[in-house]
């Protein structure tokens, strides 16, 4: 049986993009292949921006599970009961350990299945909604999906290079490091100028919650 490492699992808002604001249970894949998570590694990274921890599995409700039933009861547990239990999966790059077999046991045990991944491994089948955030430097392989959170400025990845593939939604998400504010202002008017993206805020860290 496979197993997955999972830094945490918690239950929150999702605070950005189309379903900021809705109840979710997170469940955070360890690992990325754009960065180790390790901040003396971080200026040689693909990405260097990450504002997350995601090294290891020592989160609240991190682990490593043993097989896809044992994951997906672990995030199961943490829906509280009512409305149709959502779980996002995000990282850490999610898509180097979520498979079938898990989305299977996700949906057995009724959720709907968010992934958030920078988009450049293939997702398994059958995931209820996609977001591709795009990172400069890194090849892109999911040109199709619910929608498309591009980090905003990236000197070498331009909105414009992302307007034709096919997602339902476009957003600029304000790059989050010591001139967030600027970066927000330049998003806001890139949209106003751009109407095709519309601005996705990280309000959970304006509300101060997980
Ligand atoms: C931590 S990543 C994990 C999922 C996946 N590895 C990815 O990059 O999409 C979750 C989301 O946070 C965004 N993000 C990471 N660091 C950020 C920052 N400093 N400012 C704004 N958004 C950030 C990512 O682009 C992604 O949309
Ligand atoms: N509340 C909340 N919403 C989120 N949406 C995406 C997140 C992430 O880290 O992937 C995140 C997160 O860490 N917390
Ligand atoms: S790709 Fe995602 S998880 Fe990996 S370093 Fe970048 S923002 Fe963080
Ligand atoms: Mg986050």
């Amino acid at each position: 049986m496979k197993t997955y490492f999972i830094k945490e699992i918690f239950y929150t808002l999702q605070g950005e993009g189309a379903h900021a604001g809705r109840p979710a249970v997170f469940c955070r894949f360890s690992r990325c292949n754009l960065w180790t998570g390790l901040e003396r590694d971080r200026h040689r990274a693909v990405c260097q921006f990450c504002d997350t921890d995601f090294v290891g599995v020592d989160g609240e409700g991190g682990g490593k599970y043993v097989g896809a039933d044992a994951l997906a009861e672990a995030v199961a547990r943490r829906w509280p009961g009512g409305g149709r239990p959502f779980v996002v999966c995000t990282g850490g790059e999610p898509l180097l350990q979520l498979d079938e077999t898990a989305v299977d046991a996700l949906h057995d045990r009724g959720f709907e299945i968010a992934v958030e991944t920078n988009g450049t491994q293939r997702p398994p089948r059958g995931l209820d909604w996609i977001c591709v955030s795009p990172k400069a430097g890194a090849e892109l392989v999911v040109t199709s999906g619910d929608e498309l959170k591009l980090v905003f400025p990236q000197p070498e990845a331009l909105p414009e290079t992302f307007e034709l593939l096919d997602f339902r939604s476009f957003r600029l998400q304000p790059l989050d490091d010591q001139r967030v504010e600027e970066n927000t202002a330049q998003a806001v008017a890139y949209c106003l100028s751009n109407p095709q993206w519309s601005l996705s805020l990280q309000t959970h860290k304006y509300l101060r919650i997980p």
